[in-house]
């Protein structure tokens, strides 16, 4: 079976041309973990060259294909997989919670691995993903994030008035605030103001929270580089461990959020944190890079 279309269009004389033009035919998977979607290209068969230009190019809503941003899915010597994520803006994140999840479910039901337990390579070290298959689909995956690390309370002023919140480090940082009514919360004017807070050189992504009952935190987030997403599941992960660290919530949360929910376990005995939750295939597509 071909994969890659290449269609070479000359102008003038074929003995000297003097333009080529190159078209790609790259085949894509759109997929969603808890409203959270990304384009995802296995690089193994579509090598792709510029993705930051890529992302932002196909993340649009109306001229691309419309998504949060570009998922890379690529082979690896650490890992038996590797993942890189691309914001819808083309800054390339760390790690992407969603993304891993859906990169587990893309795997195991393309034919990439029949494994359910599958490590993948990332900017943020190398996470496990354990795939819960029923009748041959991955229903939800649970993954691994590692250890929190740069918890500290801040606050920050925005729109004229002052935020404290909690930031986490899940591989990518997060500011968590919690407030006591999440819908008086602009999020739309306030996110940019702190993503691109000075306080924060490298850009943050922001979650407002509201602690509900029995373990339950409604969230909404501001992510760097894409703006209002319906969920985040490093933020999600992020809020769950800031909620146990102020005593808001035990070691266990489900985190709503626009878009669905994840279930967050901060473990006590080795301090890693385990997110569990949904993935989606959408559809699959093709695009042509010129
Ligand atoms: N949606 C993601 C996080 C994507 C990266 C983030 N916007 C960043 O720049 O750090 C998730 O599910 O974790």
């Amino acid at each position: 079976m071909s994969y890659l279309c290449i269609v070479i269009k000359t102008k003038g004389n074929i003995n000297s041309p003097t333009e080529y033009k190159m078209t790609k035919m790259i085949k894509f998977t759109k997929m969603h973990g808890a409203g959270n979607d990304y384009i995802y290209v296995d690089t193994t068969k579509y090598p792709i060259e510029s993705p930051e230009k890529l992302s932002v190019a196909w993340s649009a809503p109306h001229t691309g294909i419309g998504s949060d941003g570009l998922v890379l899915i690529g082979s690896s010597d650490k890992a038996d997989f590797n993942m890189r994520i691309f914001n819808a803006d083309g800054s390339e994140a760390k790690m992407c919670g969603n993304a891993s999840r859906c990169i587990g479910k893309y795997l195991y039901e393309y034919g990439l691995t029949s494994k359910t337990a599958v490590t993948l390579d990332t900017l943020s070290g190398i996470k496990v993903l354990k795939l819960h298959v029923e009748d041959g689909r991955v229903d939800t995956v649970t993954v691994d994030m590692g250890i929190p690390a740069d918890m500290q309370e801040q606050t920050v002023e925005a729109c004229g008035r002052p935020f404290t919140g909690t930031t986490v480090s899940m591989g990518n940082p997060h500011l968590v605030i919690f407030v006591d009514d999440i819908k008086e919360i602009d999020l739309e004017n306030i996110g940019p103001k702190l993503e691109n807070h000075p306080l924060f050189p490298g850009r943050i992504n922001v979650e407002f929270a509201q602690v509900l009952e029995n373990g339950k935190i409604r969230m909404r987030v501001w992510e760097r580089g894409s703006g209002i997403t319906q969920a985040c599941g490093t933020g999600a992960c992020a809020t769950a461990v800031a909620a146990a660290l102020t005593g808001r919530a035990g070691r266990t949360s489900d985190i709503i959020m626009d878009g669905g929910t994840l279930t967050i376990e901060w473990d006590e005995k080795n301090g890693h944190v385990m997110m569990t939750g949904g993935a989606v295939r959408v559809f699959d597509g093709e695009i042509e890079i010129r």
